[in-house]
């Protein structure tokens, strides 16, 4: 296993070996379970990630995907070539959109979208004309504004963020900002509410959450400060570091997260027999 930095993480990590059948694993998906690239529209798995993660339901309690995406994206994003799909990880739930959207066994349960976006949708296009690679990623109930085929996509990030932050607010919107993107979605929910509720409802007895980005930051937040065993692993990246300096184990992005997956399943493996 690599190296666990914290007390806390090593009491994490011990709970979830010595009783595998308590524990809950949250996993973030661009960036965490899939290699950033460009384009979000082929943001595929990693190939290993499915086969890795339904051999660990097997022993688990509960595997979910808590995700800025909508569960269906992560779903079809989810496909692998040629070994299984995320969609036969075992009992699967997906909170998907920072936890607003549920997915479980097929069925998808999603609120309304907040009512200022329409007004938001019709806006945004005059407000991002003439930043020569700025995309927007249109999720149902939330805009996402792309940055990394820009020119210089942390200065476009920048030159973003104020008018954003305004239009948002006006419409009654926040802005999620992240790996080159800011996104503009409905207020009261983030992936530390999310995790928080699933872990009560699975009567969970330990907890590991996987991330990158700086939507993770809550979820470590509830992992951190729920009263069972937790440990909070970092996909590291040179992008983001706030997320690595929180965390109780890091490892190098997506391969290394299913290597530690892998490394994980050996453990709980090793100590059953
Ligand atoms: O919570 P997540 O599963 O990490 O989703 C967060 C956002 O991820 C996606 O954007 C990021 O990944 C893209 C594909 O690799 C990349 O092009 C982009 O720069 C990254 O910010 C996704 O497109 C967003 O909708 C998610 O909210």
């Amino acid at each position: 296993m690599p190296d666990v930095r914290t007390e806390s993480g090593r009491a994490g990590l011990e709970a979830m070996v010595n009783d595998p059948g308590g524990a809950v694993i949250g996993l973030d998906f661009d960036g965490t379970l899939s290699p950033i690239v460009t384009d979000p529209s082929a943001a595929w798995i990693h190939p290993a990630a499915p086969s890795a993660l339904i051999r660990l339901a097997e022993v688990v309690r509960r595997i979910a995907v808590v995700t800025g995406r909508p569960p269906g994206t992560a779903l079809a994003l989810g496909d692998t070539p040629e070994g299984p799909d995320l969609v036969e990880v075992p009992g699967l739930v997906i909170l998907g959109q920072y936890g607003i959207e549920r997915w479980e066994g097929g069925e998808i349960t999603s609120p309304p979208p907040p009512a200022g976006l329409t007004k938001i949708r019709a806006e945004l296009p005059a407000l991002l004309s003439g930043l020569e690679g700025v995309t927007i990623e249109d999720k149902g109930r939330a805009l996402a504004v792309h940055t990394r085929s820009c020119p210089d996509p942390d200065a476009a990030l920048e030159a973003l963020r104020a008018p954003l932050v305004e239009l948002a607010a006006v419409n009654g919107l926040v802005v999620e900002p992240g790996r080159k993107v800011l996104e503009l979605r409905g207020p009261g929910v983030d992936k530390g509410k999310a995790l928080k509720e699933l872990l009560a409802a699975e009567r969970a007895r330990s907890v590991m959450f996987v991330g990158d980005d700086l939507g993770d930051l809550a979820a470590f937040e509830a992992v951190a400060s729920v009263d069972i065993p937790g440990v909070r692993v970092c996909s590291g990246s040179a992008e983001v570091t706030a997320l690595a300096e929180q965390a109780d184990v890091v490892v190098d992005g997506p391969d290394g997260v299913v290597a530690f997956l892998e490394d994980l399943l050996k453990s709980i493996a090793s100590r059953e027999q």
